[in-house]
């Protein structure tokens, strides 16, 4: 298939800035350097630590490091694949729609409930497996569009980038927790299957000035870690952290608060099974997405999103170590992970995907 020769929706030097001022709160979150935590500094290492356990959002600043570089740069590259994807004929796209308990595959924009009324989404999302990126083709668990098949190296390399960048978080918070490394890492290792993918989002430019229209509703992350890549606003977090908080709608009184992009830096959050396995000590921050704000909201909204998460057949249990407080789970075998997300994401409202 020939490439795009040009790139109409994906154009990040063309966007405004995020606009300034009390009608767009923003959080104010910690930037963490992705350098200075490989170096093993202690103050960077805290500083993560203790937002994690907070508010469970940091800025990782990127660059300098083969990770973050990779991560940095190739997030372009992956949107821009990304515009071709969505640019295919919706009946093409339903060919890979999500299937069988897996969340991989293509999700039509109305896929999901955005409130308990039933209001449906308004974005659409095509999510790239990992373990089907870092394999050859005769490999690989399910089929893909020529415009992914094209793009594999690419993908395998964002995949490995990523995946390596929240071991490395997870090895600090391992550390810091008094847990083993090595017991989050049975966990998470590459090549095992695993929910791990690159989600592709986009979501249309705003109709209206009062931006009634959700996007992604309001969720916690499932897996254990996420570093999510976006260019244009519309990110919002609850601005009370809620470790039990219900589905869709936040049962802590709050507001949503702006997470302004901020240029060189991915978006790190910690996801439920980061909570499941500390027993509440980690933090899943409450996200949603709407249209961007202001000038921003005239261009369709790219976001680039790698999950991190438990290997399928890894139990979601209470974790031990010095810094967790021990769980009524102890006794239990715990649910596999796979069936696990499955649970999660059932109950954010699934409408169906026909
Ligand atoms: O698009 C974004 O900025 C965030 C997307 C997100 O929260 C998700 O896909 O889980
Ligand atoms: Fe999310």
């Amino acid at each position: 298939m020939p490439h795009k020769e040009e790139y109409t929706e994906f154009t990040p030097n063309q966007y405004p800035p995020f606009p300034e001022g009390a009608d767009f709160p923003t959080v104010e979150l910690q930037t963490i350097s992705l350098r200075t935590l490989e170096e093993g500094d202690e103050a960077e290492i805290d500083r993560a630590f203790e937002a994690f356990k907070s508010r469970g959002f940091v800025y990782l600043e990127l660059a300098g490091t083969e990770r973050g570089d990779t991560i940095l740069y190739g997030a372009d590259d992956v949107a821009r694949a990304a515009e071709e994807t969505f640019a295919l004929p919706l009946e093409e796209k339903l060919k890979y729609k999500q299937a069988n308990k897996e969340l991989f595959g293509y999700k039509k924009v109305g896929a999901t409930n955005a409130d308990k009324s039933g209001t449906p989404d308004t974005a659409e999302f095509f999510n790239v497996r990992k373990n089907d990126m870092i394999v050859p083709d005769n490999q690989m668990s399910r089929e893909w569009p020529s415009v992914i098949i094209e793009h594999k190296p690419l993908f395998a390399n964002y995949c490995r980038a990523a995946h390596a960048t929240g071991l490395m978080i997870m090895d600090i918070l391992a550390d810091k927790l008094g847990v083993p490394r090595e017991e989050i890492r049975s966990r998470h290792v590459i090549e095992e299957p695993a929910g791990d993918h690159i989600r592709f989002t986009r979501g249309p430019p705003r109709k209206t000035a009062e931006m009634p229209e959700i996007q992604t509703p309001s969720h916690t992350d499932f897996g254990t870690i996420t570093i999510l890549m976006n260019w244009l606003g519309g990110l919002q977090v609850w601005s009370e952290s809620a470790r039990k908080a219900g589905p869709l709608e936040p049962d802590v009184p709050g507001e949503w608060l702006w997470v302004k992009p901020k240029r060189g830096c991915a978006i790190v959050n910690l996801g439920d099974a980061a909570v499941k396995f500390t027993n509440g000590v980690l933090c899943s921050g409450r996200h949603r997405v709407i249209p961007a704000p202001g000038e921003q909201g005239k261009w369709p909204r790219y976001s680039i999103v790698y999950f991190v998460r438990p290997t399928d057949h890894s139990k979601l249990k209470t974790l031990q170590g010095s810094g967790i407080p021990p769980a009524e789970d102890q006794n239990e075998e715990g649910v596999e992970a796979k069936e696990w997300i499955y649970l999660q994401s059932k109950g954010l409202g699934l409408r169906g995907n026909d």
